[in-house]
């Protein structure tokens, strides 16, 4: 193994002390403190899981934490009126509603009904929108995290050449859109591209988000290249029994040949929560009308 490992889980803890001192800046101007809300529907393991890690780090960077978990049978009507409700809340600053919401729930209507200021997924279409055109808004959190790991590794991302594998709209079109503003040359490339090894091989920076375990070798990679693995697939362990969480990317030739790698777990992930805190500050502040720095977080 030649390639640098790049630590997301320090990268995230550091970003949430950050917030953390910015959200006790915002509870003196306000003598409030900064507000989440989020809606879980259903009992999925996987995301009560995430739920429960989002309410726990979101009380630590000393915000208030608004947990909704409702039946899998909730009516599509119901949970509209439980999002209106968190638009109309002053005490509300960041509204998530966790996906994916059982097949009876038009989702892309209850993401329509999130009041956009305070879409902190970046879901909305005016916030994918304002991402296309370069206005401010919100950004969804993982493709955000992947742009601070790499400017934190790279610097400057000018004219590099960066290939994201995967189209969809939580993560690889946001990415090809924040990697555009940085001035890269980017490909978007996904599961039926042709020849997508030497399309591969020609990027400085590889995104993996196409959700197949282990799919990017390290023989597909440019040398020295740095590899963003987005995916977090659970596949059968070595153990009987035991399952064990593996990237889109094949780590182990990968980090023969990248100049830097983030791992599955400890990568992209610790990073989602991280940015959704962040993106959590930014909405108080701005609607609140105070100014903030918020590249300085
Ligand atoms: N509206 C919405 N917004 C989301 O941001 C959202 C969602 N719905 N639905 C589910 C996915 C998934 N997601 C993750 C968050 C943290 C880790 C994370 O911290 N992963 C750890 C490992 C976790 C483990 O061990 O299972 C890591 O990669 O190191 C993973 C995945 C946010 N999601």
């Amino acid at each position: 193994m030649s390639a640098a490992i790049i630590d997301g889980k320090a990268f995230a803890e550091g970003l949430r002390a950050r917030v953390g001192t910015a959200a006790v800046g915002f509870e003196a101007k306000t003598g409030r403190k900064a507000g989440l809300a989020v809606v879980l529907v259903g009992e999925d393991p996987a995301s009560q899981v995430y739920v429960r890690n989002k309410g726990k780090q979101t009380l630590a960077a000393g915000m208030n934490s608004f947990e909704h978990k409702l039946p899998a049978d909730t009516s599509e009507a119901d949970l509209l009126a439980v999002v209106e409700q968190l638009n109309n809340d002053p005490a509300v600053d960041g509204i998530l509603v966790q996906l994916p919401l059982p097949a009876h729930i038009n989702e892309q209507k209850v993401i329509a009904t999130i009041n956009p200021d305070k879409d902190v997924d970046g879901f909305h279409v005016v916030n994918v929108g304002r991402l296309a055109t370069g206005l401010p808004g919100f950004v969804p959190c993982t493709p955000l995290g992947c742009v601070m790991l790499l400017k934190d590794r790279l610097g400057s991302l000018s004219g590099l050449d960066a290939v994201v594998i995967g189209r969809s709209n939580i993560v690889g079109k946001p990415m090809a859109q924040l990697l555009i503003a940085q001035s890269c040359t980017v490909t978007v490339a996904h599961s039926r591209t042709k020849d997508l090894a030497e399309v591969v091989r020609r990027a400085d920076i590889v995104v993996a988000a196409v959700g197949r375990p282990e799919m990017v070798k390290g023989d597909w990679l440019k040398p020295g290249a740095t590899v963003i693995d987005v995916g977090i697939n659970r596949v059968s362990g070595a153990e009987e029994g035991k399952t064990k969480l593996v990237g889109d990317v094949d780590f182990a030739s990968a980090a023969n040949v990248a100049g830097a790698i983030t791992p599955v777990p400890g990568g992209v992930g610790p990073m989602t929560i991280a940015v959704l805190l962040r993106n959590t500050i930014v909405a108080a502040h701005r609607n609140a009308g105070l100014p903030f720095d918020e590249n300085a977080l």
